[in-house]
């Protein structure tokens, strides 16, 4: 298999708010890292799988703090994986950035070499590096988020499949998901919160992913951000393949047994 083309530089002058600090500082981490991807990795598909079940499944993320609620729990990651696992979690996402999130690729290498449930790198990916580190710390997919990636956004799946990563395509919106569908991404996941002001609408989700479907995608969807209740799951039930949930978990000092409670249909 040959290498994809490297990625087009980013315009990340051009994401506002709260998202551009943090994208613009990931930048800079990763501004003298090298690009090339490394060697092939065939295509293992075991973050896809696990969405793809006929129950909603529940991406449980480790999620220590957050720009929105600062400190949220001091969690041990493998702890947490481990727990997530007990409570019937059916994939993990793992916060590697560090200056918001309280995170580390160190904990993804943790959390993967401990325990088999696959996991994703959750994180702000600007560079193919990125990736590359992902897939060297046993990640099974990685985050890649059309807000910040734009048009990109396909080069830098291209790279992640090559990788033999699966990718979580994530938008917020018709634009973003329109170029996320012409992306042949196979999973779509929908932010409730918007990065840039980081206010929650749980209306996002339904509406998108209808779109999604009506558009003819056959791929996974993900309804990510904002579940606190099994209630608030009513909107995404029979729509979503699965959710993606940090901080009602997180905060909750007993990961299991809040999962158990909120996946309880
Ligand atoms: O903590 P919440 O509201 O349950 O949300 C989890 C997850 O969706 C959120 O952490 C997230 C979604 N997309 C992101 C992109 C970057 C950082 C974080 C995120």
């Amino acid at each position: 298999m040959t290498a994809p083309a490297f990625p087009p530089p980013l315009a990340l002058e051009r994401v506002p708010g709260v998202l551009g600090r943090i994208v613009h500082e990931r930048a800079a981490d990763y501004a003298h890292a090298d690009p090339d991807p490394g060697p092939a990795r065939p295509a293992a598909r075991r973050f896809e799988a696990a969405l793809s079940g006929p129950a909603l499944a529940l991406i449980a993320e480790i999620k220590r703090a957050s720009p929105s609620q600062g400190a949220i729990a001091p969690l041990d990651p493998v702890d947490a994986a481990r727990a997530y696992e007990a409570g019937g979690a059916h994939a993990l996402s793992v916060l590697t950035e560090p200056r918001h999130f309280d995170g580390t690729l160190d904990f993804l290498h943790r959390i993967t070499a401990a325990q088999s449930l696959p996991a994703l790198r959750k994180d702000f990916v600007v560079h193919p590096a990125m990736l590359r580190e992902a897939a060297e710390a046993g990640a099974a997919a990685a985050l890649l988020m059309v807000s910040v990636l734009g048009e990109a956004t396909g080069a830098y799946l291209a790279v992640a499949e090559h990788l033999g990563l699966d990718a979580l395509v994530e938008v917020h919106d018709e634009a973003e998901l329109d170029i996320a569908l012409g992306t042949g991404a196979r999973i779509i996941g929908v932010n409730n919160r918007d990065l840039k002001t980081l206010h929650i609408d749980l209306d996002v989700s339904p509406r998108l992913i209808a779109r999604a479907r009506a558009a003819g995608f056959t791929g996974v969807l993900v309804a990510e951000s904002g579940y606190r209740t099994p209630a608030d799951l009513r909107t995404v039930r029979g729509l979503a393949d699965a959710v993606l949930v940090g901080t009602s978990l997180a905060a909750s000092g007993d990961l299991a047994q809040a999962a158990r409670d909120l996946m309880q249909p």
